[in-house]
């Protein structure tokens, strides 16, 4: 079996298993390594969207083999690493093509935490009253993104949601508010959404990247890159501790405000996104 559809089966697998077994799990305590919830904006969002998530914190240190669920623990860390070297490979590619050293994004951390995140939509018998995942851009700097044959992912494109062409195998690359802050917005992260559906339950796994944040807080500031700023190229963005910035998705949820708008100079924050 392919890599891709070796860790959608396993995601669905873990997904179809009973309550009982999965309970175990439930937590909203995202300083853990093994975490499944459903929404973790559920009491701040307008209202719920339809999906389940499973997410493992897979770097800089995975969970003992004894804390993963049974039906990944065999392949899980390996498909990790995979995914990680291809991360590093596409940090190189993008600091290149911003023409800066080959290292220079690894060597700012951004491939240092991978969160592997396994969702599940299930079948939603009101598909008009919600959606899938509602409208958000990522907060990292890099997702690495699979899905399943089921289709429904849109991305926002001038003012339009345009649905994500389905390729078998596939990895869909999408750049996040991190990687916008640093680059001073050369590279802008995307608005993306997941339709929910009265057909049949949908999966899809995203490898996020992002420094890492748990226990040894990583306080280091990340504002726009300054070998990319010049006098007709000024700051867009401050600087603020990762930790800031990936907190204030927690706090705040998806609630239509972009993001980075609580790090622009000079703007307040209050561009309402569809
Ligand atoms: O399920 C999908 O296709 C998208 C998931 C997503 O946007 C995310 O995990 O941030
Ligand atoms: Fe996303």
């Amino acid at each position: 079996m392919s890599f891709t559809n070796e860790v959608l089966e396993y995601v669905r697998k873990f997904h179809e298993l009973g309550s009982e077994v999965k309970k175990k799990y439930y937590s909203r305590d995202f300083k853990k390594k093994v975490v499944y919830i459903s929404n973790f904006d559920l009491y701040k969002a307008p209202s719920v969207d339809w999906r389940d998530t499973l997410y493992l914190i897979m770097a800089p240190k995975p969970p003992q083999p004894e804390e993963l669920p049974q039906v990944c623990k065999e392949s899980i860390m390996e498909h990790s690493n995979q995914v990680k070297e291809l991360g590093i490979k596409l940090f190189e590619l993008i600091s290149e093509g911003l023409g800066l050293n080959k290292n220079h994004l690894k060597e700012m951390d951004c491939a240092e935490g991978l969160y592997v995140i396994a969702r599940h939509y299930p079948f939603c018998p009101q598909q008009n009253l919600t959606l899938g995942f509602s409208s958000h851009t990522d907060s990292g700097f890099l997702t690495l993104l699979l899905q399943d044959q089921i289709g429904g992912l849109q991305v926002l494109h001038n003012n339009h949601w345009v649905d994500v062409p389905l390729s078998p195998g596939a990895l869909i690359v999408n750049l996040g508010d991190l990687m916008e802050l640093i680059t001073n917005a050369k590279f802008k992260s995307v608005y993306h959404r997941v339709l929910a559906n009265n057909i049949c339950p949908r999966i899809s796994v995203a490898f996020f990247f992002r420094m890492h944040l748990q226990e040894n807080s990583n306080s280091r500031l990340y504002g726009p890159i300054k070998k990319l700023l010049s006098e007709e190229n000024p700051p867009i963005y401050r600087e603020a501790i990762g930790e800031e910035i990936v907190a204030c998705r927690y706090t705040k949820g998806l609630d239509g405000i972009p993001l980075l708008s609580h790090f622009k100079l000079n703007a307040c924050p209050s561009n309402q996104i569809v």
